[in-house]
């Protein structure tokens, strides 16, 4: 039988979805955060789901972008990039600097399409793959492993959003000193079996967040360690840093900011081998998801030596295409490759683990904020066991959509005012401390 796998519709439906109190470098996660859930419908009935970011600057693209697929082909992956470029991009949203809230490198017009892009990439493959009853990852090469591993991704964290404002309640408690993270990290361990820990920085003073490092290490010895604190820190602190953790960390994520500023403390840390506090080895991996954004940024960061990991997103890199160009470019240069997380739901972490089971050497363990969100718009949630998700191999992603969830979530994105329908995690901090401003880089 022949299929019509034209696509006679597109479905774009913005939802907000709760978000704990995680404090990063900028502010605090918002009680709701956006999200767009995009459905490809074929001609045969046949629907595909995908999910991105889901503030204004993306639905404005989402829009014009899904009118100009309906007539084309679910199969046509590569025209989704031409048909992007035909969308216009507001300049007034493309600041080229570092994106609030995001925290996902600088924003540019067409890393904003590609943001965009991913998520109908992700819709058309799920289409495709349950109308040739073939799993994502088949469609991409096929898998190399049957289970992806992800890391528990700590947060220092409130116990609640401040007092007065509307917010699900969340069971995690507060995590603001070593002991709270020790804490969060055994929660982690015992829902999920999560064997890898991550934290986020840049929100205390180093010290104290080197303390922390320090905390887990005592707690769970020869488990990986990362610390992020997103570009938060100088040249010297980020050297000071590496060599206090030298021992215990995995890698440093995004220490200092920028490529110039990851070049110089890499330089640094490869000339003074087995130096350090304490006699300790100095020569910690950098990785990042903030100075290698994109595919223009690449050959900068390389050349120079600046990373030797990269933490992909399929979001922001326009797909899981996308990612499995940018791992074979890092296998090409010896660099490392694993992935990045936002606030996300199902439908992406299920996008997540299909094209992380076809790169084959997805070496560390992935960030996945899924965990912390205690909402979803699929009839089954994922489940991680011992720190993994296992790759489906039923057609497409694997998941479906509840529909009632989907339409309750949106409800709450048609009542609000506006206030959270673009991520701002610097508002969020003012409602508790109203003379925040987000913090100038280098904080520390
Ligand atoms: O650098 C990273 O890993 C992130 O930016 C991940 C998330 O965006 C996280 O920092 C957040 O949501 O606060
Ligand atoms: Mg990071």
């Amino acid at each position: 039988m022949t299929r019509d796998l034209t696509i006679a519709e597109v479905r774009l439906t913005p939802i907000l979805v709760a978000d704990p109190p995680l404090l990063n470098t900028q502010g605090v996660h918002q009680p709701y955060t956006p999200r767009l859930i995009v459905e490809v419908v074929t001609a045969d009935g046949t629907t595909g789901l995908g999910e991105t970011y889901g503030d204004t600057k993306y639905l404005e693209l989402a829009r014009p972008f899904a009118d100009r697929l309906v007539g084309r082909r679910v199969s046509d992956l590569n025209g989704l990039f031409t048909v992007a470029q035909e969308v216009a991009v507001d300049a007034s949203r493309v600041s080229g600097q570092v994106d609030v809230g995001g925290l996902r490198g600088v924003q540019t017009a067409d890393k904003l399409r590609l943001s965009v892009v991913s998520a109908f990439e992700v819709a058309c493959l799920d289409a495709l793959g349950r109308a040739l009853g073939l799993p994502v990852h088949a469609l991409l090469g096929g898998k190399v492993r049957d289970a992806v591993e992800y890391s528990a991704y700590l947060f220092y964290k409130w116990a609640a959003h401040p007092e007065g404002v509307p917010a699900e309640k969340d069971d995690w408690g507060a995590a603001l000193d070593p002991a709270g993270i020790v804490a969060q990290a055994r929660a982690f361990k015992e829902r999920y079996g999560f064997g890898s820990f991550k934290l986020k920085g840049g929100v205390f003073p180093p010290d104290e967040e080197i303390a922390a490092v320090r905390a887990l290490a005592e707690a769970f010895p020869g488990h990986p360690l990362r610390l992020d604190p997103n570009g938060a820190w100088s040249v010297e602190t980020s050297l000071r840093v590496a060599e206090e953790l030298g021992d215990v960390l995995e890698y440093l994520e995004d220490p200092a900011l920028g490529t110039p500023a990851m070049a110089e403390v890499a330089a640094r840390l490869r000339d003074a081998p087995g130096r350090g506090a304490g006699g300790r080895r100095a020569g910690v991996p950098l990785a990042t998801n903030m100075c290698v954004t994109t595919f223009a940024e690449i050959e900068e960061a390389f050349t120079r030596g600046a990373v030797q990991v990269v933490l992909s997103d399929h979001h922001y890199w326009g797909g899981l295409r996308n990612t499995q160009h940018l791992a074979a470019i890092c296998r090409t240069f010896g660099v490392g490759v694993s992935m990045h997380s936002n606030t996300h739901l199902g439908i992406s972490l299920a996008a997540m683990t299909h094209v992380a089971a076809t790169v084959p050497d997805l070496h560390h363990a992935c960030d996945s904020h899924y965990p912390w969100q205690s909402e979803d718009v699929l009839t089954e949630r994922i489940a991680f066991e011992g720190g993994t998700v296992r790759v489906p191999d039923t057609p497409g992603l694997g998941v479906e959509l509840d529909r009632d969830r989907l339409d309750l979530l949106h409800r709450r994105w048609l009542d609000d005012d506006g206030a959270l329908r673009d991520r701002d995690d610097a508002a969020a901090m003012r409602v508790a401390d109203p003379a925040w401003v987000t913090p100038a880089v280098p904080r520390w």
